[in-house]
């Protein structure tokens, strides 16, 4: 009987089956490649954050260095002039007029001074310009000149070295033992003033604008979210994220906040280093720690240390991050289709090679009329079987089948009704034959069963049956009894091969068909 026909619901089922197994695999694949492609840019992009927070962090140190250093220059350009000393030592009033209108230029040209001094060694104002609100300057008249010997900035310098400038903590200017209002936050420099024998004359005194330093800070912050601080080097805010908050050390009634109690983490750990990033919860921190003064080639003194530091908050990280996450989502949605595509593509030509190769295995062992097997394929099943039921000494027999009338039918009726009688012992065969035996065409108009643990006699009533149903058949059909001779025969064990049993059921069924036996037995 007929078991290889080639089962599209099979196929088909198969063919989904790949095309799952194919897309699954390719859409690891892809998840594999984005995962990979997503850790590398991530790293890629706080590397980046990093790099650029450094970046900012240098340029607006550099910036607020930058300004304390023309401060720098600007005070040893007139305190340490010949004009300064002409002044102070020979009280020669050309000099005076002259370094007056040296120290104006100097206040013109920046504005960022408060006041421009001169003080002879009783710590008398000798030169005083003052910068008015509208930015003009203002020479003070002698006679609002005042003393300036029991301030703090004064009294430091009997202790420098000529050339030397001594800067003051960046605080708030205080007026009467009153912190001016509106706040004037003020960084003081103060140089002596020394006479060519070597005996201290004088200073120089500027009074920085601290307000302008702190507006580079805003000027250079660029990202918005991001909050830049400036601490002392206690911790205390000079620019904060809360005007309440900032300069609290000058007033010692309210609350010492600062920084360092708002983020004792990150105060903590920038007491370890001079510049790096503390990563918190809520945040990167980025901090430099560096001298609030101008360049040592001015030979500074009393070098405070100010925190500069810049905050990105976790709100700024997780978008980039966010933005990551949609670039793989969309890219994984994109390209997903195009794999699955793919897969049912490479599942689908999978198949059908799978299918082209059953199709041709299965012709190559059938008769494509009848669907049997056809006579290559017999003769190898035969050959099996002879040896098994020899092994097993089990019984096997064959029949050999011709249809009659054949030409005949050709000729009268046609081919076509030729192929019907030929379909119809295919039909009766496999409808009388168990499932272990095995029935074939094997030429024109005949055919071959062999019949497994089956004697002939056996055999022969099964023919019998056969024969009968293909009478029947034909009547019901054409009107006309179909008949086929048949010869059947059992294997010798000792003797027969393939050929020897053909051979013989062959002979019986040509005596069969002449008419001069019907079914013998060897
Ligand atoms: N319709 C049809 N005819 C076929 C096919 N294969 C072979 N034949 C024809 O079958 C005929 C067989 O002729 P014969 O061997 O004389 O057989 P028969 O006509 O049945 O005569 P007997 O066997 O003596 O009864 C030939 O004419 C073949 O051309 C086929 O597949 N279909």
């Amino acid at each position: 009987m007929d078991r290889d026909a080639p089962q599209e619901a099979k196929l088909t089922y198969a063919k989904y089956k790949k095309s799952m197994l194919y897309s699954l695999l390719l859409l690891l694949f892809l998840s594999a490649v984005l995962s990979i492609v997503y850790l590398m840019t991530s790293s890629n992009i706080s590397r980046e954050r990093e790099m650029r927070q450094y970046a900012e962090l240098g340029n607006m140190q550099a910036s607020l260095l930058t300004e304390l250093n023309i401060v720098g220059t600007d005070l040893a350009y007139y305190a340490h002039s010949e004009l300064a000393v002409s002044t102070l030592e020979d009280k020669d009033p050309k000099a005076k007029r002259y370094l007056t209108s040296l120290m104006f230029q100097i206040g013109n040209l920046y504005k960022h001074y408060d006041q421009i001094r001169l003080l002879d060694d009783r710590g008398d104002e000798v030169i005083r310009i003052d910068q008015l609100r509208d930015n003009s300057l203002q020479l003070v008249p002698d006679e609002a000149l005042q003393n300036k010997a029991d301030r703090y900035y004064f009294r430091e310098l009997a202790g420098l070295k000529p050339e030397e400038i001594y800067a003051s903590p960046f605080d708030l200017n205080v007026e009467h033992g009153e912190v001016e209002q509106p706040l004037k936050p003020t960084i003081r420099f103060a140089t002596p003033i020394y006479s060519m024998a070597g005996d201290f004359i004088g200073a120089g005194v500027i009074n920085y604008k601290g307000k302008d330093l702190l507006q580079i800070i805003d000027d250079l912050n660029v990202h918005e979210g991001d909050r830049v601080y400036l601490l002392n080097h206690k911790g205390f805010y000079l620019k904060g994220d809360q005007p309440d908050k900032e300069w609290r050390f000058m007033f010692p009634e309210r609350e010492q906040l600062g920084f360092d109690s708002d983020y004792p983490t990150a105060w903590r750990r920038m007491q370890q280093s001079e510049l790096g990033k503390v990563v918190t919860d809520d945040g990167e921190y980025y901090f430099s720690r560096f001298k609030l003064a101008p360049h040592s080639l001015f030979n500074i003194v009393n070098r405070e240390s100010a925190y500069l530091v810049m905050f990105v908050p976790e709100s700024t990280i997780e978008a980039a991050q966010q933005n990551l996450t949609n670039s793989a989502l969309i890219a994984f949605l994109l390209v997903s289709p195009m794999f699955i595509f793919l897969a049912y593509k490479l599942a689908g030509a999978q198949v059908e090679q799978q299918r082209l190769f059953s199709q041709l295995t299965f012709d190559a062992r059938h008769d494509a009329l009848t669907g049997l097997y056809n006579r290559s394929a017999i003769i190898e099943y035969l050959g099996k079987s002879i040896s098994r039921s020899r092994r097993q000494k089990a019984q096997l027999a064959v029949s050999f089948i011709d249809v009659n009338d054949l030409k005949k039918t050709n000729d009268l009726h046609g081919h076509e009704a030729g192929d019907d009688l030929l379909k119809g012992v295919a039909s009766v065969i496999n409808m009388s034959i168990r499932d272990g035996d095995f029935a074939a065409r094997i030429g024109g108009d005949e055919f071959l069963i062999v019949f497994v643990d089956c004697d002939g006699s056996c055999a022969s009533e099964i023919m019998e049956r056969i024969q009968a149903a293909y009478g029947v058949m034909g009547l019901g059909k054409t009107g006309k009894e179909w008949s086929l001779s048949f010869g059947c025969t059992q294997l010798l064990h000792e003797t027969d091969d393939v050929d020897s049993i053909i051979e013989r059921a062959d002979s019986l069924m040509y005596e069969h068909k002449t008419g001069q036996k019907n079914q013998l037995l060897p």
